[in-house]
């Protein structure tokens, strides 16, 4: 009796997993590309050879990580003009050449992120990252005073006082061994976002060697679960996914910010800011440093409609887009300027040729590193910290001869537009010139874009250049960078960010 209950239940079960797949690949079935002259989609764009009924699943699914990553290096190389993937017969339009980049970067049809974002909103929620509508277009317009130069200049003082602590921290625990980047770099990105967009010191703060932990391990959970569909469903990733440990780390990640925004809060009540009649943040509190936070605090007292989730869901936003980004940025910059050593001598003679003293180095002081300047567009270039972003169509789109179906998905793939021969010649040699002014002038606007570009670009790129300019002018005064790790063994396996396979390893031998 009980064998039988057992079976009928298996039964009942593969019947729900079967129509659970069928379903949705049926509707998928209607999701049709066409022409604009009516002709056979192949001949208008390349397609990529997949299976009858399963297109280039079984393809796909073989794959590991590190296989995913150079399988579409491969398909860029071999399709530089983008090409069409099918997921069952789900059209994934996959662009990797600057004009088709550019028209849908600058649509509006195309402003809506695909639901490879959905795990990610676990974490920031809608805030503007995933944000679409009139409500993104709102926080965009309310948010971005955080970034004027005014304000940067305050968070300025955080970039400065956290690159000296960690040189003082590589000096005393670090210097003259092997160190892997992965144990210093994400710590003072972290820090810094924490400070600047909250007010809260992690150095300081009882709770932020907690924080930063939950956080790391969040993401990770997170992009693990981007990377597998089968956990989209909230069922499936309870029954079989690491969903509880998510709610876990989800919670106090979420609570700890909550925590900040309404202290801060409450801080304002009583130094009574809300009477302010503008927004002029230097008002605020003359010792105190302005966070990113305070805009939308400000906004709220000021009776916009703001309500504690809304202001919770950016400063989230700021913590998950401001950290790992930066990180990676830093990282490969710091192991270009070490496999490089002639570009590291020039970086250097230019800090000594612009001061002997970093510490007195003011903003508009460091407008002057052209050089270093040219560095970091070249690492980004050959290694963008977000290597590809993806659109999710809610209206068909017309782009060059073809018509992409509501619901289909476009995926960008910075890092092959970034490696166009056409625009950067030569495109794996790692060479800073390419961003001297002279060198850039016939260059198509879209083929560089680590920021993305258009309506949805980044709003922290200011902030980002000027943050990891601040640190490595303050680490390369003082440290000679040497290789450890060997280029040719970095390899890269697929995510939400550039994710190398081994870790990153340097010396930092004093000057
Ligand atoms: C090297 C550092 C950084 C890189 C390479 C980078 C790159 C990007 C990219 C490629 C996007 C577009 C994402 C998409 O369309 O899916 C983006 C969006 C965004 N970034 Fe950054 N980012 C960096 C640093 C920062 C920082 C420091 C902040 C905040 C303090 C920030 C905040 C944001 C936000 C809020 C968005 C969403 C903008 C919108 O949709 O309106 N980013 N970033």
């Amino acid at each position: 009796m009980i064998s039988l209950f057992l079976g009928l239940i298996i039964v009942l079960l593969i019947i729900i997993a079967i129509l659970y797949f069928t379903i949705p690949t049926l509707f998928l079935y209607k999701i049709k590309v066409k022409t604009v002259n009516g002709g056979k989609v192949e001949d208008a764009i390349p397609i990529v050879k997949g299976q009858w009924f399963f297109g280039n699943c079984l393809t796909l699914v073989k794959l590991n990580n590190e296989q995913l990553f150079s399988y579409f290096r491969q398909r860029a190389l071999q399709f530089p003009n983008s090409y069409l993937l099918y997921i069952f017969n789900y059209p994934i339009l996959n662009v990797v050449n600057p004009e088709y980049a550019e028209q849908v970067l600058n649509s509006p049809l195309t402003a809506r992120k695909s639901f490879l974002y959905r795990p990610i909103k676990e974490f920031v929620r809608s805030g503007l990252l995933t944000s679409y509508g009139k409500k993104w277009h709102t926080r965009r317009k309310l948010i971005t005073p955080t970034f004027h130069f005014s304000i940067l200049k305050e968070f300025f003082e955080v970039f400065k006082e956290e690159s000296e602590r960690l040189v003082d921290v590589i000096n005393s625990r670090y210097a003259n061994l092997s160190v892997s980047l992965d144990d210093i770099v994400p710590r003072f990105t972290l820090d810094t976002i924490c400070e600047t967009a909250m007010g809260v010191k992690l150095t300081t703060y009882e709770d932020g060697d907690n924080y930063r932990y939950n956080v790391n391990q969040l993401q990770n959970i997170l992009v693990g679960r981007s990377l597998n569909p089968c956990f989209y469903n909230k069922i499936v990733y309870k029954l079989f996914g690491n969903k509880q440990t998510c709610d876990n780390y989800l919670d106090k990640v979420h609570h700890f910010s909550s925590s900040i925004i309404n202290k801060r809060r409450l801080d304002f009540a009583n130094k009574n800011v809300g009477n302010f009649p503008n927004q002029d943040l230097s008002l605020v509190n003359e010792k105190r440093r302005n966070a990113m936070l305070d805009t939308l605090l400000i906004a709220q007292m000021h009776g916009q409609n703001i309500a504690h989730l809304d202001i919770c869901e950016e400063v989230d936003t700021f913590m998950f887009e401001g950290y790992e980004t930066t990180s990676i940025a830093v990282t490969f910059s710091l192991f270009m300027l070490a496999v490089h050593p002639d570009v590291q001598e020039k970086v250097y003679e230019e800090i000594i040729s612009v001061t002997n003293d970093v510490t007195t180095l003011t903003i508009s002081d460091y407008s002057q590193f052209k050089y270093l300047e040219c560095v970091i567009k070249e690492t980004m270039r050959l290694y963008p910290s977000v290597p590809f972003i993806s659109r999710g169509l809610f209206e068909d789109f017309k782009l060059g001869d073809i018509i992409l179906p509501k619901y289909s998905m476009i995926n960008i793939h910075i890092y092959d537009l970034h490696r166009n021969p056409k625009y950067f010649p030569n495109p794996e040699k790692f060479d800073p010139t390419r961003f001297m002014p002279e060198n850039m002038q016939h260059r198509h606007p879209f083929v560089y874009i680590p920021f993305s570009a258009g309506l949805r670009n980044c709003i922290g790129q200011k902030f980002a250049m000027l943050e990891m300019k601040v640190f490595l002018v303050n680490l390369l005064r003082r440290f000679q960078v040497l290789p450890i790790t060997k280029l040719e063994d970095v390899k890269f396996k697929i995510g939400l960010t550039l994710t190398p396979t081994v870790p990153i390893r340097v010396e930092f031998r004093q000057r």
